[in-house]
């Protein structure tokens, strides 16, 4: 049963505002009402030519490719005090809009003089603002090469410069469908999605609060998740009371649907492998009900820190956040064959986010791609042996790259005769709306579903006899290696996230370790 806040004093407005834009979420949220005054003594829009200057500024920083593009940017952003938050969100704009196009500017830039960056910048602001904004504080040089790059036909690019990807990930894709249409989709901002909190609200009243306050944001209801809402443009939510008390969330849909897949039922033991900051753990808590037992584990305490406030807002009681050294630590393998449900949200290239981090396309490579499918066949296997017999295993990437989805799944069931490749599209046809698949998997397209790039398989233990004495002596190898196996099932109780289990205590009397979050 939703539990709901109403009343009029509480429906505070959400609020517009600008953010950095990795993943969708408005950091920068003002409680300036839309449309607010900002002081007298600030003009509304810098000049250009200052901004031309921040742009560029923050494109020199990023451009050194030292780390993701949203954490230099919001480096860069404290770095530069001075830059507002309306300010922010123009400057963040312009500096995606360059990644996205980058190596388009870069070819159509050479014909330019002076500083490679400063044209990058400005061909960034022309892009999102018009040429006829930046044209006017341009010398006379730089205005006429403007002039001369903005009539050059995209037709007289080479496809990979005119889509803007490197040669590598070109032939990667070369085996999928109508490629063309999905890197352009990919080549767009995303929209801002967000997931009502089943235990605390109905989508529709939420839906509708939003309808009435941001009409201007064309809130809708996601096409395929029961939970989701759509908005346009990038308002800033965090400060509403909708999501000060974990009644929202943002997320994407396609992230949604994973979760829905997963599926997990009341009073299951359930183990999210790489929960991260827990955004899709959220929604399986939600859907045991607040029930059973859900693990999330994760290598990264930094990430699974972020979780902790996420998961006070839920209101769950049923999440164990664990750090975990790696995919075999003694933690993991306490939980063999164990779990109803184990999903792998596996760390991945990430190509199927590249509307929110276009970033991705130039920093990673065939060798990083390379070391990230070894990752993933460690942890999948890792995993697997979390799952009980007739137990499921989600194998997910936010990736469309085939040798991180389909060829992982081929190699996982030649290797594990044990388990079984469900069809996908059937599991999810009478829990979200219908995704028109063909194939066993799960294959989400920007241009086809309008969510970012997803894969997932799901993966069934058999219970048959000779199943169970394959998975028997696997696991009986797994046990040996940890030596744990053999501890009571509750392995720890939900609330307080902790990084060490019951049990631990037993193998190591060391001084009790920090908090997971
Ligand atoms: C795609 S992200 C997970 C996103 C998360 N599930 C969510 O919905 O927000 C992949 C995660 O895998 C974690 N990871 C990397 N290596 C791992 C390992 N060996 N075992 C478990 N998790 C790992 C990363 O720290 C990262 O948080």
């Amino acid at each position: 049963m939703a539990s709901e806040r109403s009343g009029s004093s509480r429906a505070r407005r959400p609020e517009r505002g600008d953010g950095a834009p990795r993943d969708g979420a408005p950091r920068a949220a003002t409680r300036r009402a839309p449309g607010g005054q900002r002081p007298a003594d600030r003009p509304a829009v810098p000049p250009m030519a200052g901004r031309i200057e921040q742009v560029r500024s923050a494109l020199g920083e990023i451009l050194q490719w030292s780390g993701p593009a949203d954490q230099v940017l919001s480096r860069w952003f404290r770095d530069h005090p001075k830059v507002g938050g309306r300010d922010r969100g123009a400057v963040a704009e312009s500096v995606y809009d360059v990644l996205r196009n980058l190596r388009r500017y870069r070819q159509i830039a050479e014909g330019g003089r002076g500083a490679a960056t400063r044209r990058l910048a400005i061909l960034g602001l022309a892009s999102r603002l018009g040429i006829d904004e930046v044209l006017p504080v341009l010398d006379g040089d730089e205005a006429d090469w403007l002039r001369r790059v903005q009539s050059i036909s995209d037709a007289a690019l080479a496809r990979e410069v005119r889509l803007s990807i490197p040669d590598w990930l070109s032939e990667a894709l070369a085996i999928e469908e109508d490629t063309d249409s999905l890197l352009e989709a990919l080549n767009q901002a995303a929209p801002l999605d967000i997931r009502v909190n089943p235990l605390k609200v109905e989508r529709d009243t939420v839906l509708a609060e939003l309808q009435a306050s941001l009409p201007q944001a064309q809130p809708q209801a996601t096409p395929y998740s029961p939970f989701g809402i759509r908005l346009q443009g990038r308002p800033a939510l965090t400060r509403w009371f909708r999501f000060e008390d974990g009644s929202i969330e943002v997320q994407d849909e396609g992230s949604q649907l994973l979760a829905l897949l997963v599926g997990p039922k009341r009073g299951e033991m359930v183990i999210d492998f790489c929960a991260g900051a827990g955004g899709k753990t959220l929604l399986l808590g939600a859907l045991m009900r607040s029930t059973g037992r859900l693990y999330a584990l994760d290598v990264s305490h930094a990430r699974l820190a972020r979780f902790k406030p996420r998961l006070a807002r839920s209101g769950l009681s049923n999440v164990v956040p664990v750090v975990i050294a790696n995919e075999n630590d003694a933690r993991v393998k306490r939980l063999a064959r164990k779990a109803h449900r184990v999903l792998v949200d596996a760390p991945c290239s990430g190509t199927g986010t590249l509307r929110r981090n276009p970033d991705l396309k130039w920093r990673q490579s065939p060798e990083s791609v390379s070391d990230l499918c070894a990752l993933q066949r460690s942890i999948l296997a890792s995993a697997a042996r979390c799952v009980a017999p007739g137990g499921r295993l989600v194998y997910a990437t936010c990736s469309i790259l085939r040798v991180e989805n389909e060829n992982q799944i081929e190699s996982f069931l030649a290797e594990h005769p044990e388990f079984e490749l469900l069809s996908a599209p059937d599991i999810l046809a009478d829990r979200a709306g219908a995704l028109g698949l063909s194939g066993p998997y799960l294959k989400l397209r920007t241009d086809v579903h309008g969510t970012d790039g997803f894969f997932a398989a799901v993966l069934q233990r058999r219970q048959g006899p000779a199943a169970a004495a394959q998975a028997e002596a696997a696991a009986e190898v797994f046990e040996d290696e940890g030596g744990l196996a053999a501890a009571d099932p509750d392995l720890a109780s939900p609330g307080e996230p902790v990084d060490r289990l019951p049990g631990d205590a037993a193998q190591d009397a060391g001084p009790e370790e920090e908090s997971a979050a």
